[in-house]
């Protein structure tokens, strides 16, 4: 017995080291960066201190240089450290680096269709076309700048409704940003309480969470062991299934009630597109292409501007003087009786410094998406085989101490000359960079100011609890950074009528409206009745005159909140 026991020992000790042996002359082959040694199946895992995955990782590029291999079980991965060397890659080296690496979790739901798993001319055909027709659409321009100011007025009437009551805020800010992709991707938005609506919000929201989660995670390290293990990552198909059959359902109805001539939305353009590309055989227009875009542009685009919204919040709560800086720049620039418009952006280098230092401090997407060379690479001195996975770690551009002066501190100085203008700076990179930059950066921009604009001109942002400045800190949840749950009060601003509410509901119904809403504005200009706040009558004249239609709604808004006579 005794003896069976020491031959299974010494069997097993003997075929570890061969495995050891093997492993390590497979390393070897390759001329890969150097990094920790990784053990046979499990590679760096045991290095990686539980629950410090960034830290472990800033730790790593301190003891081996900017560019490392970590082994992810088998699998290596090149971690890319620091801004010169981010840059390098994703801006110098664009094409080489521009593939996606796997997000196996993700793929159970799309498998490599759609944006933002597919890779090559897939990649290619289909990110293009999306991202110029929601530009034609509308896309971060005047059309969709009216969808988003709607939606954040419906956030202030509800937190109207509260009486500065405190809440998590987190539910309906997603309700009003994901009301902003359903307008522009099926053409109708949904009232919040709608059943279809919460459903497929509560889908988006779990899908979101199961990929991004510490299972997502492990899925994406072990996909081979994880695809075996039980877990909620197993459950991302059923969930997503209800997603996709209600995109399927309106690629349905819109496919019914095409009119060729006039497309009405994101559904109907890339149907005639389908048509039209029909005997192109190497056309990757077709339906499954275009549910998992749908698909990608739900999960990527509702979850990520609604955690930066709420992750400011809980900045501002900590640091009052810059609520007050903010509110400041608003009353002067916007004041208190016209809804905030894109274009204030430029007046505004406070708020512009502010947003910026919040996407850099917390620091959504800490490894961006995983990125793959396309290519075999040569790389500071390395060779990176083709198909190499590679992640830009987007928390040590982040955190490069040559960047910025104070990284571990919220700092809206970072982004200001010494006179107080708004100052670019190249390493602020949550949207990434390169060939895959976030395709929805101009949106997120634009939903990001005019929510915060459009609250902290109606509401002082308080709170019962003291937050600390680990508070504030980003925690990373599989991986993202998400900011800690809280509550918050919005309490209605001194002073603050309640104009915008009624030209809020003007605003909707103001289709119908529009000819009353012009005469009322001329009368106001002819009579020069007194105008709130800072805004001149001079100012909005050639505006109103240049376009005098249902689209300048927006001036139409400013003149009717201005115009004593309209209360
Ligand atoms: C604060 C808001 C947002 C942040 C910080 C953010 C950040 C990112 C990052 C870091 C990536 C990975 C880029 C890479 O692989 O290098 C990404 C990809 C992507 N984002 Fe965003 N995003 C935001 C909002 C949005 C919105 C509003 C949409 C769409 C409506 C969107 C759609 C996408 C898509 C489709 C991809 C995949 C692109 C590709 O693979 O080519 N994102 N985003």
């Amino acid at each position: 017995m005794e003896s069976i026991g020491i031959d299974t020992l010494l069997v097993g000790l003997i075929s570890f080291l061969l495995i050891c042996i093997v492993w390590n002359s497979m390393r070897r082959k390759h001329n890969l960066p150097p990094g920790p040694t990784p053990l046979p199946l499990i590679g760096n895992l045991l290095q990686i201190q539980r629950g410090q995955l960034v830290n472990s990782l800033l730790k790593f590029s301190k003891q081996y240089g900017s560019v490392y291999t970590l082994y992810f079980g088998p699998k290596p991965v090149i971690c890319l450290s620091g801004y010169e060397t981010v840059k390098e890659a994703l801006i110098d080296k664009a094409e080489e680096f521009g593939g996606r690496g796997r997000l196996p979790t993700l793929e159970k739901v799309v498998q490599m269709y759609g944006i933002t798993l597919s890779n090559g001319e897939r990649w290619r055909q289909i990110r293009n076309f999306t991202f110029r027709n929601l530009r034609d659409l509308g896309f971060g321009k005047k059309r969709f700048e009216e969808k988003v100011q709607e939606e954040a007025q419906y956030v202030v009437e509800e937190l109207k409704k509260l009486k500065g009551k405190p809440l998590d805020v987190t539910k309906l800010i997603m309700d009003a940003i994901s009301n902003i992709l359903f307008a522009i991707i099926f053409g109708n938005r949904y009232e919040y309480k709608d059943e279809t609506f919460v459903r497929l919000l509560g889908i988006v929201q779990e899908t979101f969470y199961l990929i991004s989660s510490p299972w997502g995670q492990l899925h994406t390290i072990f996909p081979q062991i994880m695809d075996y293990i039980p877990g909620p990552h197993q459950n991302v198909t059923t969930v997503s299934e209800k997603l996709l059959s209600f995109i399927r359902e309106r690629v349905k109805i819109s496919q019914e009630t095409l009119d060729k001539a006039s497309p009405r939305h994101f559904i109907d353009s890339f149907l005639i597109k389908m048509e039209m590309e029909k005997d192109n055989p190497s056309s990757e227009f077709n339906e499954r292409n275009l549910i998992a875009a749908i698909h990608n542009l739900f999960v990527a685009g509702t979850e990520a501007v609604t955690s930066t919204l709420n992750h400011t919040f809980l900045v501002l709560l900590y640091y009052p003087e810059v609520q007050e800086k903010l509110q400041m720049e608003i009353d002067r620039v916007i004041g208190r009786d016209r809804i905030p418009i894109i274009n204030d952006r430029a007046d505004m280098p406070y708020t512009d410094a502010v947003m910026n230092e919040v996407h850099r401090f917390c620091d959504l997407a800490p490894f961006s998406v995983p990125h793959m060379v396309t290519k075999d690479v040569e790389f500071r001195g390395y060779l990176i085989p083709k198909g190499t996975e590679v992640y830009p770690l987007l928390f040590s551009v982040h955190r490069d101490p040559t960047k910025f002066s104070t990284p571990y501190k919220f700092n809206p100085n970072h982004f200001l000359d010494e006179n107080g203008k708004f100052m670019k700076n190249d390493a602020m990179m949550a949207f990434s960079a390169g060939k895959r930059i976030c395709p929805g950066e101009s949106l997120a921009r634009m939903e990001f100011f005019l929510f915060l604009t459009t609250i902290l001109q109606n509401f002082k942002l308080t709170s019962q609890t003291r937050f600390t400045e680990a508070d504030i800190a980003p925690k990373l949840a599989g991986f993202l950074n998400t900011p800690i749950h809280y509550e918050l009060s919005f309490i209605p601003r001194n002073g603050q009528t309640d104009r915008q509410t009624v030209m809020g509901r003007h605003w909707r119904n103001s289709q119908t409206n529009i000819n009353s809403f012009l005469q009322l504005q001329c009368a106001c200009l002819v009579q020069k009745e007194p105008f709130g706040s800072d805004i001149q009558v001079a100012k909005l004249k050639p505006r109103l005159d240049s376009k005098p239609s249902g689209q300048r709604l927006c001036s139409a808004q400013i003149v009717l909140s201005g115009c004593s006579a309209f209360h």
